[in-house]
């Protein structure tokens, strides 16, 4: 049966409909990786529309004490675009090792760019991104059962990244070739191939409130907008820059994202920073409590460039998302989920989910690059000490079983600058747990994270998908045909992004998940809903009940 297409807009192509999962260039219609032939799944030339029973189960506790579990089924209508844009990501703190090093490596994958290392010639990758280098299992083969596998991207038509046009800003004016040297992350052999585009980029002078990051920064702080407090002048310039790069680079949208440094927590002000209006008077106002984190994502939301906060601090206050929800922007956050937390809260969700009751965490790190240093200072290490310590409480919480409640494992967390070793962090942890009728566990564990090498792709995955969400609507399944009333985007707060994120920020009031299978289940199965998918089970009863 030829898969369901309306109206026939779509033109068959080999038999098949135009249906558009696959990678395109940016700003043109990619050819089909595949189609679902599905009644729910009706192709466009421009959209794929699904219709999804979205399966939960609600829980009741009777006041008698009985436990009632009922399935509950809701219908939605989503509508993907499927034209792929031409997207481009402004970097706030693009001249940090973070900036140069994805700067770099987008370079040398766009020209497929090889060089030699003391292990032989490397050729450009994406390693360690999730949506370039993972893949999903799509369904098994209807010959062989065997499980097929797509490459992540291909799921759903999204940017590819070497198609990213990169700018930014930096406090420090340095060019990114010189700043790639300063980083000190890539080999000299690739950064000579790189050096001559890298050398044209000079990151835009950008706002510097003393307070908010370390002390030890101020060298670096050569290329400032005037002025050391938020103002409405700041907040005009960050939305001027975002459209002169839009239009300078003829972009369909830009997505700004923060790499710069740790910032201090800002104190939750009522009248300051407590709602959407408070925020914008206290910028005018130029009050002292407003960072420029929170000044780049005011500007963003009003500029509705989707905003990501890739370091801890609590750039989103409330003020910010009632900003955003009210202009329909995206934001997303907080900090990287790079090497150490990321296999932490692997490790811990495997042991809790293994009835493992896990009694301690300590969590020690040290390194020698520029984040480093800034998180040196205490009030900066607090933020970073605040979002690799939270990471494990959704685990612990959902094990009544192991731990009472309120009660949970005993967790420091200790970052040491120490210069000698550069962007190669060090991390050392040990899990220390109860396992039965009395016995320990102890897993001990060094870690060398190269940070920056780590925590670039993620910038990449926090692009794409960021950009993809734009592209993805939703109602209740209404029957009233293919109109486009009633649909609207998810949530301004993408917490989709979680799997990238230590610290995942939730629309108000919903739940964290931090658990590292939920979290890219999550993601795949909201992707999969789109084409009409159920979500992978991995059940696989087509092996069991034969
Ligand atoms: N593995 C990782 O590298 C990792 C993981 C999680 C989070 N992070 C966070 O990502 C951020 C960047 O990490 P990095 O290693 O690239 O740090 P970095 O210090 O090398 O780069 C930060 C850059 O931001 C610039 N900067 C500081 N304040 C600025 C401002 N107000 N406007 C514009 N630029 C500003 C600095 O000049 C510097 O070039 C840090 O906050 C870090 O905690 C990094
Ligand atoms: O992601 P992760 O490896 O757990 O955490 C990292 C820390 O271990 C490191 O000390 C810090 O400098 C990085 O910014 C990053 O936050």
């Amino acid at each position: 049966m030829a898969p369901h297409a309306e109206n026939d807009v779509a033109t068959a192509n080999g038999g098949g409909h135009t249906g558009n999962n696959g990678t395109a260039a940016s700003g043109s219609v990619a050819r089909p990786k595949f189609i679902v032939d599905s009644p729910n799944v009706v192709y466009t030339d421009s959209e794929i529309r699904s219709k999804y029973t979205y399966r939960t189960t609600t829980v009741t506790d009777r006041e008698d004490g009985t436990r009632v579990v009922t399935p509950k089924e809701t219908v939605y209508d989503f509508k993907l675009e499927t034209k792929v844009p031409k997207v481009g990501v402004m970097l706030v703190g693009w001249g940090g090792n973070n900036g140069t090093t994805i700067t770099a490596g987008i370079i040398a994958n766009r020209r497929g760019l090889v060089w030699e290392t003391r292990n032989g010639r490397q050729t450009a990758n994406y390693y360690g991104s999730v949506v370039m280098g993972s893949t999903l299992k799509l369904g098994n083969d209807s010959k062989t059962g065997q499980e097929v596998n797509i490459p992540f991207h291909d799921v759903l038509p999204m940017v590819h990244p070497n198609d990213l046009v990169i700018g930014g800003w930096d406090i420090s004016g340095m060019n990114l070739a010189d700043a790639m040297d300063r980083a000190q992350v890539l080999e000299p052999t690739l950064k000579s191939l790189v050096r001559k585009e890298l050398a044209q980029m000079v990151p835009l002078p950008s706002i510097y409130y003393p307070d908010f990051i370390a002390a030890n920064q101020e060298d670096r702080a050569d290329n400032l907008i005037p002025g050391s407090k938020a103002s409405l002048a700041h907040v005009e310039q960050i939305r001027k820059d975002i459209r002169e790069f839009k239009f300078a680079n003829n972009l369909d949208k830009v997505i700004v994202q923060w790499t710069a440094n740790t910032e201090r927590y800002a104190d939750i002000i009522p009248g300051v920073n407590d709602t959407a209006d408070n925020l914008l008077k206290a910028i005018e106002a130029g009050h002292e409590e407003v960072s420029p984190s929170t000044v780049f994502a005011v500007a963003s939301i009003l500029e509705n460039a989707p905003f990501i906060n890739g370091s801890p601090q609590n750039t989103f206050v409330p003020g910010c998302i009632e900003l955003a929800e009210r202009q329909g922007a995206f934001i997303g956050g907080d900090d990287f989920k790079s090497g150490q937390t990321k296999m932490k809260s692997a490790l811990v969700d495997f042991l809790i989910n293994a009835g493992i009751k896990l009694t301690s965490i300590a969590s020690y790190n040290h390194l020698g690059n520029n984040d480093g240093k800034n998180l040196s200072s205490h009030k900066q290490f607090r933020s970073k000490e605040i979002s690799k310590s939270n990471v494990v409480d959704d685990m612990v919480a959902a094990n009544a079983v192991l731990y009472k409640k309120d009660e949970h494992p005993d967790h420091v967390v200790v970052i040491k600058y120490i210069p000698a070793v550069g962007d190669s962090k060090r991390a050392m942890d040990e899990y220390h747990a109860e396992i039965f009728l009395g016995g320990h566990q102890t897993i001990s564990m060094a870690n060398v994270c190269e940070d920056s090498l780590l925590a670039s792709p993620l910038i990449i995955d926090l692009v794409v998908i960021a950009e993809l969400m734009t592209r993805i609507q939703w109602r209740p399944h209404s029957d009233e045909g293919e109109s486009a009333k009633g649909y609207k985007s998810f949530h301004s707060v993408l917490s989709v992004l979680s799997y990238m994120l230590k610290a995942p920020l939730t629309p108000p009031g919903t739940p964290v998940v931090n658990a590292l299978a939920k979290q890219r289940a999550a993601l795949a199965n909201i992707f999969r809903a789109c084409i009409g998918l159920e979500p992978e089970s991995d059940m696989t009863l087509e092996h069991k009940l034969f």
